[in-house]
C-alpha cells in the first residue's frame, strides 16, 4: 500500500494533457484545456494536474526540484471549468465513486517532458569484417597450437585483427591495435607471443621468469585473460600462466609466483605491489610487455603505475630506468645488428621488449601513454587496414568509432519520472518470453546497481507484502473490476512474479570472492539480467548476451562503444539499447558525428509490454479499450513506491542511490556537460524514477543550488571535473575503490592526479565534439508521449519490427566457455 499523502487541496488549477495529433506546423506543441483520461475519477470528482510547466526555467531551483509530484484530486464540491472538457479519448466513465482513501495517484503521466524529434544524420558506419579470409588451419603456428584452436576452442577462421596483428607481432615491432570489440584481440596477442615461447629450446623452465606480462584494468578480465592462456597453453603444458589481482591473497599469489609464472595477467595496481615487493618476481627476461584496453588504463588514473612499471621493468631488464633504446628485439626487423637465434633468445636478459597496446578505440590518451614505452609503433586498425595490409589512418582512428555490424543499436527518450517503470517494461517484455535471454544494465553508481537490483528481483519477481487496504489508484480501477479490497487473508499471499528472471549485481564495492561467483555464475547461466557499473564495460566476454541496457548515458561515446561491445561479439547478433532524458538527446548527435548509427525506439510500444504482465493480478486491464498501458504503468510504478515506503532498508537503499545519482551527474566531465547538464535536472522527477516520495532536499540534504555550489567549489580540483566532495561510488569510482583498496602506499598517493573523469576523457573533448552536438539537434518537440498513438506518431520511423526482431530466436556461435 502506497502512503502517498493524499493532497485534497482545493487549488483551482487548470487542467491539460497532450494533443493527440502534430500542430499543422508538424511541431508537437502540447495543447492546453483537455482533461486528461487521468484526470477523470468518477461521479463530480475530477483528479486534476496542475498546469503544465516546462521545466528548463524553474522558477526557482529549489522550488523546481521539490515539486513533488502527485496529482490532486478536488474534493468532491470543488469543480472547475476544465470539468466540461469532454475527453472524447477516454472510455472512463464520467460518473465513477471515488473510495474514501482513494487519493492522489502517482502521477506519471503527468507534467513529463516534451520529447524532441531528433533529425537524423545520414550515417554510414565504419565497416570492419569480424573474420578474415584465411583459415586457423593455415596459420603458419605449431600444429598442436592449430588443432587446439580447432578442437577445443572451436575456431576455424581467422579474425581480421588476428590476421593482421600476427605477423606484426611476430617482426618484434612495438604495436598499437585498434580492433572493434568482440574480434579477438586477446588472442591476436597472445597467439605470436604462444607460439614464439613454444618454440624454444631447451623447453622454458619455470625458474626462468617471466616472459610476458599482461596489463589489464580489471579482476574480472585478467582472471578471463588468464583463462584464454590457460586454454592456448593446453598442448605446451611447461609454459604456466599466471594472475595477480587486487583482492586475493597476497600470500597465495606469492608462492605462485615463487614456483614460476612465464605469463603474468594482472591489474597494474596489483602488479606494482608485487614488482616493489615480491623477491621472487624475476623481470629481467620480459619480451612483451601488452596492455589491453590502453585506453581505459589512462582513464583510471593509471597511467602513473604504468610508467612506474616500465621504469622497473627497465631497471630489472637493463639496469637503468630509461630503459636500453639501443637494444634490440631478436625478431626485429628493422634492428642494425646481427639478430640471435630463437636459440639464444632463450637464454638472454637483455633484449629489448616488444610493448603491444589494444584496444577498440584508439586516442590521443592512448599516445600520451605509448610515450611512456612504445618506440616507432606499428599502427595495426582492423578497419581501414585492407588486405594488401596498408597501414591505418591514425586521424580516422581518432574520429570514427567501429561497431561490430552484428549490433542493432537503440535510443529510448523518456521524460525521467517514467525511467524506473520503463526499465522494468523492457525487462519484462525481452525475458518474459522466453527462458533464454542474458541481458547486462549499466548504472552510474554502485549504490544504483544495489538499489536497482533489489528493487527489480523483489517487485518483478513476487508481489511486494499487501497492507489490507486499497490502492491508491483505485478511484481509477474500480469500473473496471480492479478495485479490490484486500482482506487480512491476503496480508502474506505474493502476486505471481512479472518475470521469472535471475537478477544479478557487479560492481567494484563487492568482495572478490562475491565478484567472481557473480561473474562465474552469469558467463554460465543460459538467462539472467546483471546490472552493473563500468566495472563490466571493457573486455569482459560473456557469452550469449542479447541486451545491453544503458540506464545512464556514459561520458563518452567511447565508453558508449565499450559497454555496447558486450553484446554482438564475433560476429553474433546482439542488441543495444540506451536510455536518456529528453535534455540529454544531443548525446545522439555525437554518437552520429562518430559514425555511430542508431535508431529511435518510442515509449509506448516498450511500456504495451505491461499490460498482459499486469493482467495476471488486474485482469481487468485487458478489458479497457484505452488508457490500459498507462494504468499498467502506473501499477507498477504503485508496486514500487510501495516497496520502498514499506521496507525501511529498501528505502534506505533507494536514498542512498538517488543522492549517488546526483552526485554522480554533477560530476560528469566538463566536456560532457553540454549535453548531461545538471542545471536541466528535475530533481523531483528523478525522485520518482527511484520510487521515492521524499522531496529531493529531503533525500538529499542539499537543493540544486547547492549542489551546484558545491560543484563550482570543487570545479579544478584534482582533475575530478567538479565532482563534489564525498563524489559517489560511480562508474568511475569502481576503480577509484579498487585503488584504494590496494594495500601499499607509495606511488599511489600521487596517482589521484592524473586519475578521476576530469582528465580521463580527453578523446572527446578535443575540438570537433561540440560542433558536432548542434549537428543533429532535435528540431522541434512533441508532447509527452501519452496521448500520442505508436500509429500516428512515429511509428514507421521507428522500425517497430526491427526493434521487436530482438525477441526473434538468436543464432549463436557455438564457442568454448
Ligand atoms: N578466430 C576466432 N574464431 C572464433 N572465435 C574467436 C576467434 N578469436 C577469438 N574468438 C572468440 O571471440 C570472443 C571475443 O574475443 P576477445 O574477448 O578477445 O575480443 P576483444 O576483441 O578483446 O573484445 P573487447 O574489445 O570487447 O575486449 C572470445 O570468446 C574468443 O574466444
Amino acid at each position: 500500500m502506497s502512503d502517498i499523502t493524499l493532497n485534497t487541496c482545493s487549488i483551482p488549477v487548470k487542467t491539460s494533457r497532450p494533443q493527440k495529433r502534430p500542430n499543422q506546423d508538424g511541431t508537437w506543441g502540447g495543447k492546453r484545456g483537455k482533461v486528461s483520461k487521468w484526470s477523470k475519477s468518477g461521479k463530480g470528482k475530477q483528479i486534476e494536474k496542475k498546469p503544465f510547466k516546462r521545466k528548463e526555467e524553474p522558477q526557482s531551483e529549489d522550488e523546481d526540484e521539490n515539486d513533488v509530484d502527485f496529482e490532486v484530486v478536488k474534493p468532491k464540491d470543488v469543480e472547475s471549468e476544465d470539468e466540461q472538457v469532454n475527453d472524447e479519448s477516454t472510455d472512463q466513465p464520467a460518473n465513477r465513486p471515488v473510495s474514501k482513501t482513494a487519493g492522489a495517484v502517482t502521477a506519471l503521466f503527468k507534467d513529463v517532458e516534451d520529447i524532441p524529434f531528433m533529425e537524423h544524420k545520414d550515417v554510414t558506419p565504419v565497416a570492419e569484417s569480424v573474420f578474415s579470409a584465411q583459415l586457423i588451419h593455415d596459420m603458419p603456428i605449431h600444429p598442436h597450437l592449430i588443432a587446439n584452436l580447432e578442437k577445443n576452442m572451436g575456431m576455424s577462421k581467422v579474425t581480421t585483427v588476428q590476421r593482421l596483428s600476427y605477423p606484426v607481432i611476430m617482426s618484434g615491432k612495438d604495436t598499437l591495435v585498434r580492433s572493434q570489440t568482440g574480434s579477438g584481440k586477446t588472442i591476436a596477442y597472445a597467439l605470436p607471443i604462444v607460439e614464439t615461447l613454444q618454440k624454444i629450446r631447451p623447453k622454458l623452465q619455470r625458474s626462468d621468469g617471466v616472459r610476458a606480462v599482461v596489463i589489464v584494468p580489471t579482476r574480472e578480465l585478467a582472471l578471463q585473460t588468464y583463462e584464454c592462456f590457460v586454454k592456448l597453453l593446453k598442448p605446451f603444458t611447461w609454459i604456466v600462466p599466471g594472475y595477480l589481482v587486487g583482492g586475493e591473497k597476497k600470500k597465495s599469489e606469492k608462492a605462485r609466483l615463487r614456483k614460476g609464472i612465464a605469463i603474468l595477467v594482472g591489474t597494474p595496481g596489483r602488479l606494482l605491489d608485487h614488482v616493489e615487493t615480491t623477491k621472487n618476481l624475476v623481470l629481467d627476461k620480459v619480451q612483451w610487455l601488452v596492455i589491453d584496453e590502453a585506453d581505459r588504463l589512462l582513464d583510471m588514473g593509471y597511467e602513473k603505475d604504468v610508467a612506474s612499471l616500465v621504469r622497473s621493468l627497465n631497471e630489472q631488464q637493463y639496469g637503468n630506468p630509461e630503459g636500453e633504446k639501443e637494444r634490440f628485439h631478436p625478431l626485429d626487423v628493422d634492428a642494425p645488428e646481427v639478430k640471435p637465434s630463437l636459440l639464444e633468445l632463450a637464454g638472454r636478459n637483455n633484449v629489448k621488449r616488444q610493448t603491444i597496446m589494444l584496444s577498440a578505440t584508439m586516442s590521443a590518451s592512448v599516445d600520451r601513454l605509448a610515450g611512456l614505452t612504445l618506440k616507432h609503433p606499428k599502427f595495426v586498425d582492423a578497419a581501414t587496414v585492407n588486405e594488401d595490409g596498408e597501414e591505418g589512418d591514425m586521424e580516422l582512428i581518432e574520429k570514427d568509432l567501429v561497431i561490430p555490424e552484428s549490433l542493432s543499436q537503440w535510443y529510448l527518450l523518456i521524460p525521467p519520472k517514467l525511467r524506473l517503470v520503463t526499465l522494468a517494461s523492457f525487462i519484462v517484455w525481452k525475458c518474459r518470453m522466453s527462458h533464454e535471454r542474458k541481458m547486462l544494465i549499466f548504472f552510474a553508481t554502485q549504490d544504483m546497481v544495489d538499489f536497482h537490483t533489489e528493487m527489480l528481483s523483489s517487485v518483478l519477481g513476487t508481489r511486494e507484502k499487501k497492507t489490507g487496504e486499497v490502492d491508491d489508484d483505485s478511484d481509477l480501477e474500480d469500473e473496471y473490476g480492479l478495485l479490490k479490497k484486500k482482506d487480512e487473508d491476503e496480508e502474506d499471499e505474493k502476486d505471481p512474479s512479472l518475470v521469472d528472471i535471475d537478477f544479478f549485481k557487479l560492481h567494484g564495492n563487492m568482495t572478490q570472492k562475491e565478484r567472481t561467483d557473480v561473474f562465474k555464475t552469469f558467463r554460465s547461466a543460459t538467462s539472467g539480467v546483471l546490472l552493473c557499473t563500468d566495472v563490466a564495460a571493457r573486455g569482459l566476454d560473456l557469452p550469449h548476451i542479447d541486451w545491453i541496457v544503458q540506464y545512464t548515458a556514459p561520458p563518452t561515446a567511447a565508453d558508449y562503444v565499450h559497454r555496447v561491445g558486450r553484446t554482438a561479439r564475433v560476429g553474433t547478433a546482439g542488441s543495444a539499447l540506451i536510455i536518456l532524458a529528453p535534455s540529454e538527446s544531443t548525446f545522439i548527435s555525437q554518437l552520429e558525428d562518430r559514425k555511430v548509427k542508431i535508431k529511435e525506439e518510442g515509449l509506448e510500444l516498450c511500456l504495451q509490454s505491461l499490460v498482459p504482465t499486469m493482467a495476471v493480478s488486474h485482469p481487468g486491464l485487458l478489458k479497457m479499450r484505452k488508457g490500459a498501458t498507462e494504468l499498467a504503468a502506473t501499477k507498477l510504478q504503485l508496486r514500487f513506491e510501495d516497496a520502498v515506503t514499506g521496507r525501511k532498508e529498501l528505502h534506505d537503499l533507494a536514498c542512498k542511490a538517488y543522492v549517488s545519482f546526483v552526485r554522480f551527474y554533477a560530476s560528469y566531465p566538463v566536456d560532457a556537460r553540454a549535453v548531461f547538464n545538471f542545471k536541466a535536472l528535475h530533481l523531483g522527477h528523478y525522485a520518482k524514477s527511484f520510487a521515492l516520495k521524499d522531496a529531493p532536499s529531503q533525500i538529499g540534504g542539499l537543493g540544486k543550488k547547492q549542489w551546484l555550489d558545491r560543484g563550482k567549489a570543487k570545479a579544478g580540483h584534482g582533475g575530478q571535473g567538479g565532482r563534489p566532495s564525498g563524489g559517489p561510488r560511480h562508474a568511475g569510482g569502481d576503480w577509484q575503490q579498487q585503488r584504494q583498496q590496494r594495500p601499499r602506499g607509495g606511488p599511489g598517493s600521487s596517482r589521484g592526479l592524473a586519475g578521476g573523469r576530469g582528465t580521463g576523457k580527453i578523446m572527446d573533448g578535443k575540438p570537433g565534439s561540440g560542433a558536432a552536438m548542434k549537428s543533429t539537434q532535435a528540431v522541434h518537440s512533441k508532447p509527452s508521449p501519452f496521448g500520442v498513438k505508436v500509429s500516428e506518431a512515429r511509428a514507421t520511423k521507428m522500425a517497430i519490427s526491427e526493434f521487436s526482431s530482438g525477441l526473434a530466436p538468436r543464432k549463436r556461435k557455438k564457442k568454448e566457455d
